[in-house]
């Protein structure tokens, strides 16, 4: 394994640290530690510890990533703020800001200790195999040196791009982050509607499954527009018209949509902790 990347303070280790975890050491993660409390085991060079205090004091990692979920973060801040110090606080946590981050991270700083830089970034879990997409937001406080280490680790497990604002965090949040999500549940669908119609479950399954991945597959590797990949499929007069005469009503697909990403993008504003939260 060639050590290309730095050593990790992982906090929280569950579906989306675990995913970046995973793709990180197959690019090869120099040795790190992971603070996860319910994970039994990481591969070697990496440790497993329970808490930041079981972290040697003389751990100097690249940078820290924050992955627990947003409303149990301040159970972790007392631990991990004097590697603040040392490192700058990658944060995948949906919602939370830089500003709130940063507040509960000086809360257990000594008076006149330096700023903390903190980093938003919104990974989503196809990073576990290299495919994934992850929208960065960096204060002004944040060096080029910081953001360029983001965009190294991020680009290891996927595409990366940075957000001008943090505001737009929410919406990216509700596409990327959570869209996985709404593509796993369309080949769900599908599966369900190829039963019910008289297909075995194994070929429902099989051509749900490949339809989605084949359809994601060819998007990425030409690069048409996927408004000129949805016509390719459409003959005039077809059946694929009949459906996306259902689909593309106003009041079905683009409504709906547009619906559910505000419904993720209200939530992501929510967990801000500027509100409360479930
Ligand atoms: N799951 C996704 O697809 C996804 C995508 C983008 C961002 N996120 C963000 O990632 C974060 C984690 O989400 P998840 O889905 O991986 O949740 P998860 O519950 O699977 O993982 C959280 C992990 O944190 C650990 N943990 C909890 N408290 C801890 C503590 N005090 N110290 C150490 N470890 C602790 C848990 O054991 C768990 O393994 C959330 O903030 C979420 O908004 C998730
Ligand atoms: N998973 C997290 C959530 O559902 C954030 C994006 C994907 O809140």
């Amino acid at each position: 394994m060639t050590q290309q990347l730095p050593p990790l303070l992982l906090v929280g280790c569950g579906q989306m640290g675990g995913a970046m975890f995973d793709g990180w050491m197959k690019e090869g993660l120099a040795p790190s530690f992971i603070i996860d409390r319910h994970r039994d085991s990481v591969p070697a060079p990496h440790h497993l510890v329970r808490s930041a205090d079981d972290v040697p004091d003389d751990f100097h990692p690249g940078m820290i990533v924050l992955a627990t979920k947003p409303q149990k973060v301040d159970a972790v801040m007392a631990a991990i703020a004097p590697f603040a110090l040392r490192a700058p606080v990658l944060s995948v946590l949906a919602g939370r800001t830089v500003g709130g981050l940063t507040d509960m991270l000086t809360d257990h700083l000594p008076a006149g200790s330096p700023m903390p830089v903190v980093i938003r970034a919104m990974p989503n879990t196809p990073s576990s195999i290299g495919q994934g997409m992850t929208v960065c937001y960096a204060p002004p406080a944040a060096t080029q040196a910081q953001r360029d280490l983001c965009t190294r680790l991020l680009r290891a497990i996927g595409d990366v791009a940075w957000a001008d604002r943090e505001d737009q965090m929410d919406i990216v949040t509700a596409i990327s982050g959570s869209g996985p999500a709404y593509v796993y549940l369309l080949a769900e669908l599908m599966e369900q509607v190829g039963v019910a119609e008289g297909l075995s479950p194994a070929l429902a399954r099989q051509i749900a499954r490949q339809t989605v991945a084949g359809a994601g597959a060819l998007m990425i590797r030409s690069g048409t527009d996927s408004a000129i990949l949805r016509h390719n499929v459409t003959s005039p007069g077809g059946t694929t018209q009949q459906a996306l005469e259902v689909l593309m009503a106003a009041d079905a697909w683009p409504a709906t949509m547009s619906r559910a990403l505000r419904a993720a993008a209200r939530r992501s504003r929510e967990l801000s902790g500027a509100q409360p939260v479930a």
